[in-house]
């Protein structure tokens, strides 16, 4: 089964109302391939989502940056998939590295949310990754199957299910992957799961690249033979970058 190119712009903790707006009007002008060829998704914080949502071209579509791990409730300060479901939101951003670092979020915890969140029918965007001190010490591959596997031991359709790879010496750091270590990290990735899972959710399943990606580098990378698309944080808030990532393609 073909699958579909997929670009997520990840903004991350950015922004005013006046600078989302100038950026959505960028993307609703972008000149980019269809639909069919590309699914488009950007990730506001919390506060734009329904703004975004309101102003985006109805065929880019909206993704949360986080949810909670079960139905909502008496837990200040998070949003549920309920929540996402009511407002339109088809997307979630699940397990960042940022929030695995900053807010402990351990494999089980993410492996949890990927699963809830599927099951209440938002499509979620599950990000993994290895350290510099993980990949200089020879761990790479075990450190990304792990997280995978926590989410496996959950997911039951992984149809709804992108698995974003991104180092996290390579987030906003400028140091790209070079397409040949992503190549080699989605190729393990897609084993694992022909191995793991089954043979179909290897095929079909999509693994995007994120990490330093920018207009100047996506091309070399979108031609890997297992990279599917990108997760884009610095450059997808670059007004004059955020189309050229979108384009390059197939
Ligand atoms: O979710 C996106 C990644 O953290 C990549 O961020 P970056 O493109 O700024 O390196």
């Amino acid at each position: 089964m073909a699958r579909k190119f997929f670009v997520g712009g990840n903004w991350k903790c950015n922004g005013t109302t006046e600078e989302v707006k100038k950026i959505v009007t960028t993307l609703n002008e972008a000149e980019v391939p269809s639909e069919d060829v590309v699914e488009v998704v950007v990730s506001p914080p919390f506060v734009f989502l329904t703004l975004v949502k309101s102003l985006l071209r109805s065929d880019f579509h909206v993704a949360a940056q986080n949810c909670w791990v079960r139905k909502g409730g008496a837990f200040t300060g998070e949003i549920s998939a309920e929540m996402l479901v009511n407002l339109g939101i088809p997307w979630v951003i699940i397990g960042h590295s940022e929030r695995r670092a900053l807010l402990n979020e351990s494999n089980e915890f993410v492996g949890d949310k990927v699963a809830y969140a599927v099951s209440q029918g938002v499509k979620a965007i599950a990000c993994i990754g290895e350290t510099l001190e993980q990949r200089e010490s020879g761990s790479t591959m075990a450190v990304v199957a792990a997280q995978t596997k926590a989410i496996a031991e959950k997911v039951t359709n992984w149809e709804n299910v992108v698995l974003a790879y991104e180092p996290v010496w390579a987030i906003g750091t400028g140091k790209v992957a070079t397409p040949a270590q992503a190549q080699e990290v989605h190729c393990e990735l897609r084993k694992w799961l022909n191995d793991n899972v089954n043979s179909e959710v290897a095929a079909s399943t999509r693994i995007i690249y994120g990490g330093s990606v920018n207009g100047a580098n996506c091309n070399e990378l979108a031609a890997q033979p297992d990279v599917d698309g990108f997760l884009v944080g610095g450059a997808s808030l670059k007004v004059s970058d955020v189309p050229s990532f979108i384009v390059p393609l197939v």
